[in-house]
Order: C-alpha cells, then structure tokens, then sequence
C-alpha cells in the first residue's frame, strides 16, 4: 500500500478503557485508527479529522455506568457530520442504550467484549454504507450546482454544449428541428426553448404528428368550422392558432403525410391560417420548434418528405444525443427522477444502492431516458429495503462493463498497477531505479507490488 494513501477508512475509537483500547488497536491494526478516551477529546479529534468511522463506547466519563455521555457524544457527531457512521460499544446488559443509539443515528452496535470477526465485518459494512452516501451527496450537490435546466438535468459535454446552443438560440425565432432517439428529451428540450424565448408568457402548444390519424391531422393543426365535414358539430380551433404569439411543438415531424406537408409550408411562408370549411384567413405569429427521431435527409432523398419544408424548419438544428453517449448522464438523471417521483410516494427509498448505480451508468439504455424513467418507477414501488436494488429496476448485468462506476480506491488502484507495470517493464525489473522513477521508497515498491499481486516478470 502507498504510504500517503490508506486503503482503509480512518477510524476514531473512543475507548476510555486502556485495555479493550489496546484490544481494538490490535484486532484493527489494518485500518488507520485515532484514539480518544472522553468526549471532549473525541470531539476536538473528530472536528480535525472527520473520520468516516467512529466505535464509540457509551459508558464515557464521568458518567462510566451510564450512557448519558456516549450518547452526547454521539449527537454531536452526528450533528457535526451526519452521514458518519457510528458503531456503538455496549456492556452485555446493557441493550436499551443500545437500541437508543441507534434511534438517534447510530450505524450499528456491538457487546464487549469486542469479537474481532464481529466487529470487521460490521465496519465493512458501515464503511460501505458511508461511501455510498457519500457518492450521492456528491452527485446531489453536482445537481444543485446549476446543473439542471428546466427539468432538463445534464453534466455531460455532450449534451451541455446542444443546451447551451438551445440557449442562444431561443432568443431569436429562428425555426428549430431538434432530431434524437426516442426519449432522449428532445420535447423536454422544445419545452425549455420555449421558457427561455421572449415567447414564455404565451403557450407552448404541443402536437405529436404520430399519435393522430391522418385526416384527423389536419383539423388538430388548423382546426375546423361548424359542419365543415361530418361530425364537425362545432367550431375547434387549431394548434397554431392556439399557439398565437407562443410556440407550438411539431412533435414526430417525420411523421406528417406530404399533403400536409405542403400546408404546413404555405403556413409557414404566410403567417396566415385557414380553419377548414372556413373563409377567413387568420394571421397568426408562432414559433416552430420541430422534432424527429427519423432520418429526415434519407426521407427526402427517397421522396417522403419535402426538401422545401426541411430547410424552413431546419434553420438551426440540434442534435440531442443518445444517453449512452453521455457519460455520467444516467446514474445523474437516475438520482434527479428518484427524487422528483419520490415525492408521490409515502415511504420512498432513500436512493439507489452501490451496485444499482453501477448497473445504471453501465447499461446502454436503447429507450434512453425515458427507459431510465420507467424502472425508476418500477424501483419505487418495488423497493422494500431503504434502497433501490439492481434487481428492483430489472437491470441486466452487462458483463465486463458492469464497473463502470468504480470506487475511488479501484481508479487509484488500477492507475498505480499500470505506472508500476509500466516502470518494471521501463527499467527491467530493476527495482532501485523504478523506485527511484516512482518517488518511493524501495520497501514501498515491494509493499506495493504485493498488495495490487504485481509479478516480476522474467
Ligand atoms: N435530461 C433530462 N433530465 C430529466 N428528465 C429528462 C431528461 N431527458 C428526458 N427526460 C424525461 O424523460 C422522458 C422522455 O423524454 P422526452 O419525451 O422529452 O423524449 P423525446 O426525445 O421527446 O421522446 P420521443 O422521441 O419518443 O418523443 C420525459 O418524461 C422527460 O421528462
């Protein structure tokens, strides 16, 4: 193990015993321990140090034959640090302290005399437990930090750079086609667009060209008058009127038949509409913001959709990517959507556990976020335990790939066992000239190799 970088986590043993201290110091010796024997000590140790880990005794002084102290001592930490995690020593009656510390925040408990098997594993736990928390709160304050842009939640380049495209561009009325895979948030995308244009105090109509039947298409855009066809039993404006002096949202544009097409276009180039079955032409000023996950330019060159018309909705395009081209997108918009839809539920889990957000950021989500969305929700109700589990979202393991998300210790691990190989190999095994190279000692290079299993080769 490097010298300057431990491994384990650092732990803070409040022991007033000297001899179960020493005990500890022993059956611990792996890990990086501090030492204080009250709870000011304690304190003044923990507020220099801020281990992760703290064992604490709850019989302290003055007060050894009850917890009164330890349990202080406990609530100051915690108050001090809330996501440290507390494991509590109790004498063998003494279980109702125990199970008081634990209502108070306390990670875990154990009886002294301490089992060293007992209290390992605990600590493992704990410490996985804190690093875990850790993580996300570290994600959650990249959130806060201006990462989300009305409902649209991003930290990749990627995506950053066609956000802040969409940004500029909102405020002219330049027409916008927004192309993308399927629920890549190209709508979230128009809808932002649309908060940030001039536009914003007026609607933001929406049309998916898809979901309607043809010869109903054409009514939902310009609407029609009282008895223009049967079944017209009143007068319905259309979307573009309705959008007037706002934005209305051609969703699935690739979808829309070429008669249309070409009314759209005449639309587009006279500002004015017609309702069917009517006389009057309205004049109307919208904004077009158009979306597409289909391959306009192979449409128009096999005849399905018009070239005039692209070039009038096209006048800037954005291209949103897939979310497996954004990296660190997933398990980001995974924490923004858990907490979003948590708030319908009464009970909702705390987050996602270590291995749920590995398998998020590894999974190469076909049905981008939208995907991501449905086995969140599918995590929620299915959560029993306080977090939610890879098998909760029914996210299949995808071989090597699954560590994705590896911790920093592996990252630090795997960049030092490739300096150390590469330097071996640099300098023929010799080990005086590769410590030197490496800036540690030669006991520390061995210690090294052995710990990362790194051979000489002959
Ligand atoms: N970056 C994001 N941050 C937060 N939520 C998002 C993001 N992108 C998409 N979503 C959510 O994912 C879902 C799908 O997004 P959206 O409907 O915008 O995709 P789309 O590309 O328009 O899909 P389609 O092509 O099928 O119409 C929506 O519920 C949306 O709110």
């Amino acid at each position: 193990m490097a010298e300057d970088s431990p491994r384990r986590p650092r732990i803070l043993i409040v022991e007033d015993d000297p001899g179960l201290r020493t005990q500890l110091r022993w059956t611990l010796a792996d890990y990086d321990l501090l030492l204080a024997e009250d709870r000011a000590s304690a304190i003044t140790l923990f507020r220099r140090e801020e281990p992760p880990l703290v064992i604490l005794d709850l019989g302290l002084p003055p007060d050894r034959d009850n917890a009164s102290e330890g349990l202080a001592t406990l609530r100051e930490i915690r108050a001090l640090h809330p996501i440290t995690k507390v494991i509590v020593a109790t004498g063998n009656q003494e279980r109702k302290n125990a199970l008081e510390a634990i209502s108070i925040g306390a990670y875990d408990f154990y009886s002294k005399p301490v089992e060293p098997d007992v209290i390992k594993v605990i600590i493992e736990r704990a410490w996985n437990s804190y690093q875990l928390e850790e993580e996300i709160t570290h994600l959650r304050d990249g959130l806060q930090g201006g990462k989300e842009f009305v409902g649209l939640v991003t930290a990749a380049p990627e995506m950053l750079k066609v956000v802040n495209l969409a940004q500029r561009v909102a405020r002219s009325d330049v027409g916008v086609l927004i192309t993308g895979e399927s629920g890549t948030g190209k709508d979230v995308l128009a809808r932002a667009i649309h908060s940030w244009s001039a536009r914003n105090d007026k609607p933001f109509v929406a049309l998916n060209c898809a979901a309607i039947p043809e010869t109903l298409l054409e009514s939902e855009l310009f609407g029609h008058e009282k008895g223009a066809f049967t079944g017209a039993v009143a007068r319905v404006h259309g979307k573009i009127e309705l959008a007037d002096g706002g934005t209305l949202f051609l969703d699935e544009i690739g979808d829309m038949p070429l008669p249309l097409q070409a009314k759209l276009l005449r639309f587009l180039q006279d500002k004015v509409v017609e309702r069917i079955g009517g006389r009057k032409l309205l004049s109307v000023n919208v904004r077009i913001i158009a979306a597409t996950n289909k391959d306009l330019v192979t449409m128009m060159r096999e005849g399905g959709f018009r070239e005039d018309l692209y070039y009038r909705l096209n006048e800037m395009g954005l291209i949103v990517p897939p979310l497996r081209e954004r990296p660190g997108d997933a398990v980001l918009i995974a924490i923004y959507l858990l907490k979003k839809l948590s708030a319908a539920f009464e009970a909702p889990p705390k987050g996602f556990t270590r291995d749920a957000l590995a398998r998020i950021s590894s999974y190469s989500w076909p049905g981008n976020v939208r995907e991501l969305e449905n086995r969140i929700k599918r995590g929620l109700v299915l959560a029993d335990q306080g977090y939610i589990t890879p098998e909760d979202l029914d996210l299949p393991e995808q071989g090597e790939t699954r560590d994705v998300l590896p911790t920093l210790r592996q990252v630090r691990e795997e960049a030092e066992r490739r300096m150390l190989s590469r330097t071996l190999a640099l300098t023929d095994n010799n080990i005086q000239e590769a410590s030197k190279i490496l800036g540690v000692s030669r006991p520390t290079l061995y210690a090294l190799m052995k710990a990362l299993r790194i051979k000489r080769r002959a």
